[in-house]
């Protein structure tokens, strides 16, 4: 009896030390509003516990509470650990420039991409970034635009021929999941993996595999420390499609660098239009990467496997979001969707030809859409910074404490009213025709925001315009012009119905 009491004492006074040295740290916390019924004792554990449809309805709640008493910021949790939520524009922007490295929730991913730049710490990340940067320049870009063209009119190819034209409605996930999925193989690693006929092909399998598994274990906060992780099913399961993930990626890398030894024309190899004897015609992520590694600091074949990998892993599922929700807001309002398809049609008039870079420079109000869908609806609707060792103070004025977890809020930034005004929640992609001064931020902002986005809204584009073209999105018209999409969270923001529609041949 003795004993527990003792213990009991000594538990409390341990939690009294704890928070009398971190008593700043409360203190500015202090000044931070909470929306009702958040910001409690073990609020992580509650949280983790409601399971991830709730989590996004969270982050919409605790945003919309934000706007509302016009501070732009939340405290959500105050103990065992500060989390703070933000969505004004301006303290977004500092922070996301300011604060660099990673909550440490991101740390569960490395498991499976190890030490690649997007959840690396900073001192990995900006010698993996600046590996990275020209291998995402304009003409590298562009020069992608021929296969995702070539996919995309794949992809409406392969609706009609699995008679999904015409025949009501279903769910378009699998196939603009393909599409994105043989798009980012063929770009990233230079290999044409057909996932619109063939779903099952093991690497693809593996990519989607696991990403499911780690949206699995950001949610379930039991498995979150690697002693119990380790005993799990979901461990295993990990294992295993990280062998089937990393073999092909690790075969093509070998194949590639000794193919670019045994040529030795290391110095020669920018002015080359094929590389390595294959035949390509256009160069791979992975190419260029190799290329640029030789020449200058060179990655190891492992840390190109990882940056690879994480082209593949982040740039998939996301960019099949974006065109879902495009997809889905096309059909709840038809005269857009009639507006977009007269741009089209006036542009190629009768012609069935592949589209190019200059077609997408030239339809314009497909830029808008695109824009404005991802502003309604971010794949990425949240990401988690930490404060590091020193406060921070942000252009509010408010100080945020050291140590704290801070989550951008992208769909709140993307919401705000003071931001785009009392229309900020409706579809209205004319909103970007004119000087358009208020930001969105779906691909993050600041030097860590997303490499890729040039190429992601080249490839949402390309799919919408290429089932456009061809087809009639069909669904329930939304009333008014707030749309309404039911959506949960799993890594991504994502349509509860996997994008029902129906299509109609033009
Ligand atoms: C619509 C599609 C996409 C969206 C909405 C999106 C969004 C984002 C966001 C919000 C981040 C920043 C995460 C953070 O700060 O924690 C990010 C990072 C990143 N994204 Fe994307 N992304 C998309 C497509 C792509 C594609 C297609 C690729 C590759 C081809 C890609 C590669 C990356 C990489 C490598 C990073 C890490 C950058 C760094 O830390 O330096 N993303 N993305």
């Amino acid at each position: 009896m003795s004993h527990t009491i003792i213990n009991i004492v000594l538990v409390i006074l341990c939690y009294a030390l704890y928070r009398y040295r971190r008593r700043r740290v409360h203190e500015l916390a202090k000044n931070i509003p909470s929306p009702p019924g958040a910001s409690s004792v073990f609020g992580a554990l509650k949280y983790s516990l409601l399971g991830k449809d709730m989590i996004l309805e969270l982050l919409i709640e605790y945003s919309r509470y934000a706007h509302s008493i016009g501070c732009g910021m939340v405290k959500f949790i105050t103990d065992p650990h500060i989390c703070i939520g933000v969505s004004d524009r301006d303290d977004v922007e500092y922070i996301l420039k300011n604060c660099l490295e990673k909550d440490n929730i991101m740390n569960l991913f490395r498991e499976v991409i190890g030490n690649a730049g997007i959840y690396a710490p900073v001192s990995t990340w900006i010698h993996r970034r600046k590996m990275l940067i020209p291998a995402f320049g304009p003409k590298i870009i562009k020069s992608f635009v021929s296969i995702q063209a070539r996919q995309g009119q794949d992809l409406s190819e392969q609706l009609e021929r699995d008679g999904r034209v015409g025949s009501g409605e279903f769910s378009i996930w699998p196939y603009i999941n393909a599409y994105t999925l043989s798009s980012i193989a063929e770009t990233a690693l230079g290999v044409k993996l057909d996932a619109l006929r063939d779903p099952n092909i093991p690497f693809l399998r593996a990519v989607q595999d696991v990403l499911c598994f780690m949206a699995s274990r950001i949610v379930k906060f039991w498995l979150w420390p690697q002693f119990i992780y380790k005993f799990s099913s979901l461990h295993a399961d990990i294992q295993n499609s990280k062998a089937l993930l990393y073999s092909l990626p690790n075969k093509i890398i070998k194949e590639k660098r000794e193919a670019l030894h045994n040529n030795n024309k290391v110095k020669n190899l920018r002015e080359k239009q094929t590389i390595y004897g294959q035949g390509q015609e256009t160069k791979s992520f992975l190419d260029h990467l190799i290329i640029l590694s030789e020449e200058e600091n060179r990655l190891s074949d492992e840390e190109l496997r990882e940056e690879i990998l994480v082209m593949m892993l982040a740039g998939t599922d996301s960019s099949a979001v974006a065109i879902g929700y495009t997809l889905v807001l096309l059909a709840k309002y038809p005269e857009i969707q009639e507006k977009l398809y007269s741009e089209i049609k006036n542009h190629f008039g009768t012609s069935d030809r592949p589209l190019d870079s200059d077609d997408l420079m030239a339809l314009e109000y497909l830029s808008r859409v695109v824009k404005e869908s991802l502003r309604l609806f971010p794949p990425a609707p949240g990401i988690a910074r930490k404060a590091g060792d020193k406060e921070v103070h942000l252009p509010s004025g408010i100080i945020l404490p050291r140590e704290t977890t801070i989550v951008v809020s992208i769909w709140g930034m993307n919401r705000d009213p003071k931001q785009w005004g009392p229309t900020a929640e409706c579809f209205d992609p004319d909103r970007f025709s004119d000087k358009q001064t208020a930001t969105y931020a779906s691909f993050s902002l600041g030097p860590r925001n997303c490499i890729g986005y040039k190429y992601a809204l080249q490839s949402v584009k390309i799919a919408v315009a290429s089932i456009i073209r061809r087809y009639k999105v069909v669904g329930e018209p939304e009333k008014g012009s707030v749309p309404t999409i039911e959506s949960t969270f799993s890594i991504m923001m994502r349509a509860k119905d996997d994008y029902k529609i129906a299509l109609e041949k033009r």
